[in-house]
């Protein structure tokens, strides 16, 4: 008989239309709903990446299907099957969802993983302990992934995007060596780092060993996308350090926004908009590395991680 293992893709999630912003925001919140001049300032950021698609979704979607196809193909020759569950952090279907549709399907065991490499107990850590609690009040057995920064097909699926979009500013008649690469991420409340939060030292270690691999020296990490709260995030911004960056006079600038997977606001808006914008102003050439989305080196790193994972629990 074919033994099934659940595996729970987690997610931060994205408005289903332009209707539930509102809803979405709300959640995000905590309950509390936006203000009013805060709910249009989102939705006219979602309006202006092309007209109230939702790419995150759709990208979430075939990022799902495809991992679950990679999954019971690289698990080869045992008798186990894959069978993908999404759960979202702040939309439907929610986290609790993904677990319970778990339950119901009959499936007793497991695997959580976040579609986000780098650990943060703001992030990643907060999307487990939900898993987690519901897995617990559902009788189902699961065991997490934390981050998977440093595999070797992540590693590799994004050199080669650095090294691409390299040759494009060498036919667009830059020197390479003159480009300036910048890793970014999502930035998080400052805080973070008293809590010895691993998040900012799992990303420079993804930065320092593509640039090693790709043979880069000029490049640095700078932080993108904080939050509008009035305590400290972690700097600096991409966008501080752009004005910077020109003040040194460099020209050419790279962003790698290595934090995220896939296409959606911070990166279709905050880098290709808001970032493109000042860098225009400032007269500097930007481009940013294409998102991995469902390229099959990255849902062979989520597959490698899950199936070691699924063999180390079997071995018990
Ligand atoms: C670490 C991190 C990641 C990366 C890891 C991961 O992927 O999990 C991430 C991803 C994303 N964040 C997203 C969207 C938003 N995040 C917000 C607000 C916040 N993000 C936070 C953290 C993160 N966020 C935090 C601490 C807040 C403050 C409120 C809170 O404590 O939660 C807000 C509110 C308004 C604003 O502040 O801009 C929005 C709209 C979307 C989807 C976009 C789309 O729809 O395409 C994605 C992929
Ligand atoms: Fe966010």
């Amino acid at each position: 008989m074919t033994n099934t293992i659940g595996v729970l893709v987690m997610s931060y999630g994205t408005p289903e239309n332009m209707e539930s912003v509102e809803a979405y925001y709300t959640h995000i919140r905590r309950g509390r709903p936006p203000e009013p001049e805060q709910l249009k300032e989102l939705t006219d950021r979602y309006e202006a990446i092309v007209g109230g698609v939702f790419p995150l979704r759709e990208n979430t979607d075939n990022q799902v299907k495809a991992l679950q196809e990679t999954l019971n193909r690289d698990e080869r020759g045992t008798d186990v099957e894959f069978r993908c569950y999404q759960g979202l952090k702040h939309a439907y279907p929610f986290i609790e969802d993904g677990v319970e549709q778990m339950a119901k399907d009959g499936i007793q065991t497991a695997i959580g993983i976040v579609l986000a490499p780098h650990f943060s107990t703001m992030s990643v850590g907060s999307y487990i302990k939900r898993a987690r609690e519901k897995a617990e009040e559902m009788g189902v057995h699961m065991s997490f992934i934390e981050s998977y920064h440093l595999h070797p097909k992540l590693i590799q699926a994004l050199s080669t995007r650095v090294s691409a979009k390299l040759d494009a500013f060498e036919e667009a008649g830059a020197k390479r060596g003159d480009v300036k690469v910048l890793f970014s991420a999502h930035s998080l409340p400052a805080r973070i780092v008293e809590m010895g939060d691993p998040y900012p030292q799992q990303l420079l270690e993804t930065s320092e060993v593509i640039a090693s691999r790709v043979g880069i020296t000029n490049w640095q990490f700078t932080w993108q996308s904080a939050g509008r709260t009035a305590e400290p995030w972690l700097g600096p911004d991409i966008l501080d350090t752009l004005q910077e960056l020109s003040r040194e006079q460099v020209e050419d600038v790279l962003v790698a926004p290595i934090g995220f997977v896939s296409d959606h606001l911070e990166v279709l808006y905050d880098l290709d908009i808001e970032a493109k914008s000042i860098a225009k102003e400032i007269d500097m050439r930007l481009m940013r590395i294409d998102s991995l989305n469902s390229d099959p080196l990255y849902m062979e790193t989520l597959s490698d991680v899950i199936i070691s994972r699924w063999q180390q629990g079997s071995d018990e």
